[in-house]
């Protein structure tokens, strides 16, 4: 074959070596068609016109043929020479097993393409097709997370789950803020989905090809703050290192900077990060030139920045410069509504990577609702997470199932005695007391995480860490 349709042998496909095969293949065929080198039409016959539902053939000669089938691929192959021997084309709802030539003059030039419907019933294809289509969707889902890989984000707005009229609010203002340029801060608790958001917007939005930058303010050590934000000149600190050191503000250039826990920043930082956004520049540590920056802020917090401007822990100016957009997030206890969508959300995420049926029946959703998760959707995860590790036939959480995981201190029945479980990994019973301890701290400090990392005795970038890890 290959040899047949080489530049060499372009001759062997001639319109008299077409013409001799023609009345055999489309015999053989569902249907047959013919285009000249400009891709119309200038033959269809009978059985095609009417599986392509045209009433009579005569009326489509002379067309483009895309205009009369929008999936045909023959353009193509009057254009490159190239025959494309099996493919399977969708038109109208039905799939279609075609063969396309190209047919050349006695002088080598292209002059026109024949196409076959080699079966328009694929029954008897059965598996090839759905192996097709599966191939088809994962190569779909592979491209759609390589470019969000590509700009640094996850999540679209479709991802953050809830249909109450709370939810639906969020995801109004999140649409508003995307076709703006505005900053935009998120207020809202802890695991309520601030990241997500963020991430969301920056999707939606006009930037959506240029990079999408976190940094989570409270993660970093104080004294790292200012590098980690417009970096470091060359030579700056030792002269040992010499090359530039790029601070988030030059890595989101063109794109957005998602200050995460903007209110844990130090008061000399806030000045600095006022005057770069009002002024759209920056001087990198040990530098005594400003580089000019076009970032969209999108910050962040868990904590009343109304209240530390009072208490003079934050700057108003700033607070006003960040606050263009304000969208404050409902702590799930406020969205309780919402637990059935989340669950079936969340379930289908844990379960990619579990063999398990993974759901949840309706008074399993019901026992979810007594509880006030301090946690938010970080939390839920990780409780439906360990229910299903945990359950018996670890697939169907019914109430029981999430009675068990459910930490205490929300009042609900108390989870099994620690016999009753069952025998486990001791990294893994170490791993979920970290996460319940931790769980604990958030419940009794509100959500604040410096309280909650004072609690625990261990510093807030270590909490942070710790966090991330369960998220
Ligand atoms: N509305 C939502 N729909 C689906 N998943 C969500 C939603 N909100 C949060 N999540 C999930 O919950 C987890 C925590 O979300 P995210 O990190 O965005 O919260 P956050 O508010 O930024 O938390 P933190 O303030 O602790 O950084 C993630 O696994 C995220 O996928």
């Amino acid at each position: 074959m290959t040899k047949l349709f080489s530049d060499k042998n372009k001759k062997g496909l001639t319109r008299d070596l077409i013409e001799a095969l023609f009345p055999m293949f489309e015999a053989a065929s569902a249907g047959a068609i013919a285009v000249d080198r400009q891709a119309h039409i200038t033959w269809i016959n009978v059985s095609y016109s009417h599986l392509l539902g045209i009433g009579d053939p005569a009326t489509v000669i002379g067309k483009p043929v895309r205009q009369v089938i929008p999936q045909t691929r023959m353009p193509e192959v009057v254009e490159t020479g190239k025959p494309l021997l099996l493919d399977i084309m969708e038109h109208n709802d039905q799939q279609l097993v075609v063969t396309r030539l190209p047919f050349y003059s006695e002088q080598g030039e292209i002059e026109g393409a024949v196409a076959f419907v080699l079966y328009d019933d694929l029954q008897p294809l059965t598996p090839l097709v759905s192996k097709y289509r599966r191939l088809h969707q994962d190569l779909a889902a592979a491209r759609k997370a390589l470019a969000r890989k590509a700009r640094g984000t996850r999540y679209s707005l479709g991802d953050f789950v809830g249909a109450s009229p709370a939810a639906l609010e969020v995801k109004r203002r999140a649409r508003l803020a995307a076709g703006r340029e505005m900053p935009v801060l998120l207020l809202g608790e802890t695991g309520t989905g601030k990241e997500v958001l963020a991430q969301a917007i920056h999707s939606a939005s006009a930037r959506v090809d240029k990079p999408f930058v976190g940094v989570n303010v409270a993660a970093v050590p104080e004294n790292l703050l200012e590098a980690e934000f417009f970096g470091v000149a060359p030579g700056a600190y030792t002269g040992a290192d010499r090359r530039i050191r790029e601070g988030k503000f030059q890595l989101a250039n063109g794109g957005t900077l998602f200050l995460d826990e903007v209110g844990d920043m130090p008061l000399p930082l806030q000045a600095k990060l006022l005057r770069a956004l009002q002024e759209g520049e920056i001087e990198p540590l040990g530098s005594n030139t400003v580089v000019s920056v076009d970032v969209r802020v999108i910050a962040a917090t868990s904590r009343n920045l109304e209240v530390m401007i009072a208490e003079g822990e934050f700057r108003s100016d700033l607070y006003y410069r960040l606050n263009v957009l304000e969208i404050p997030i409902p702590p799930l206890r406020d969205r309780l509504a919402d637990l059935g969508v989340l669950c079936e959300a969340l379930l289908e995420d844990i379960r990619d990577g579990l063999e398990l049926r993974g759901e949840i029946t309706d008074a399993g959703v019901s026992a979810l609702g007594g509880y006030d998760w301090p946690g938010n959707i970080r939390e839920l995860r990780n409780v439906l997470e360990r229910a299903l590790t945990m359950g018996e036939d670890g697939s169907v959480l019914d109430a029981d199932a999430i009675f068990k995981v459910l930490p205490r201190s929300s009042g609900n029945r108390p989870a099994s005695s620690l016999m009753a479980q069952p025998v486990q990994l001791l990294s893994r019973t170490l791993a979920e007391a970290e996460a319940q301890a931790i769980e604990k701290a958030l419940v009794a400090s509100r959500g604040n995480r410096t309280r909650a990392a004072k609690l625990l005795g261990i510093s807030r970038s270590v909490l942070y860490e710790k966090l991330g890890r369960l998220s």
